[in-house]
């Protein structure tokens, strides 16, 4: 199925909220999930044939998602070591042939979660030309302190974790 969460995060001393898109990764929930792709974050952490499937989820955000929308690639589940199936350098290099950002997170543990949730959010307020705008007052939501991305804004809403 599909939900959404929020997700406050700070950037440049900012508030900056996000709605936070879980599609389901399933074969058979492709035709709803990518007509969700205009707002919504997509995880991609599988372990085997990593670039073909990183290639083919970068192709469909080509095809579905809005002109400049934000991408990056997360390798997760970066806690379990031993496990490990893709290099780091692995996944360096196709993000950069990609021309994306490249994270190690671990969801379990909190590793790199925050920082790519922020770098994500600045990506988009560079692209969008939305920048945080301090009103004075130091209570979200009070002083209007809060930058809103989401999908009813026309340029805003544009990220995507491949
Ligand atoms: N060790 C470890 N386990 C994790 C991590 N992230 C998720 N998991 C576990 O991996 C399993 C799958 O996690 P989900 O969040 O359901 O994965 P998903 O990508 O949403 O799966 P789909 O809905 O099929 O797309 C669960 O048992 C999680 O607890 C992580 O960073 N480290």
């Amino acid at each position: 199925g599909i939900d959404f969460k929020v997700k406050t995060v700070e950037v440049q001393g900012k508030k900056v909220k996000l709605q936070v898109w879980d599609t389901a990764g399933q074969e058979r929930f492709k035709t709803i999930t990518t007509a969700y792709y205009r707002g919504a974050m997509v995880s991609h952490k599988r372990d085997t044939r990593v670039e073909e499937r990183v290639s083919q989820q970068a192709a469909s955000f080509d095809s579905n998602a809005s002109a400049g929308v934000s991408r990056m690639l997360l390798g997760n589940k970066c806690d379990i070591e031993a496990k490990r199936k893709v290099s780091k350098e692995t996944g360096e290099k196709l993000a950069k042939d990609h021309g994306i950002r490249f994270f190690e997170t671990s969801a379990k543990s909190s590793i790199n979660v925050e920082e790519a949730f922020i770098a994500l959010a600045g990506d988009i307020l560079l692209k969008t030309g939305k920048r945080p705008v301090s009103t004075g007052s130091n209570t979200p939501g009070a002083g209007g302190r809060e930058v809103h991305l989401n999908t009813t804004e026309k340029k805003a809403s544009k990220c995507s974790l491949l």
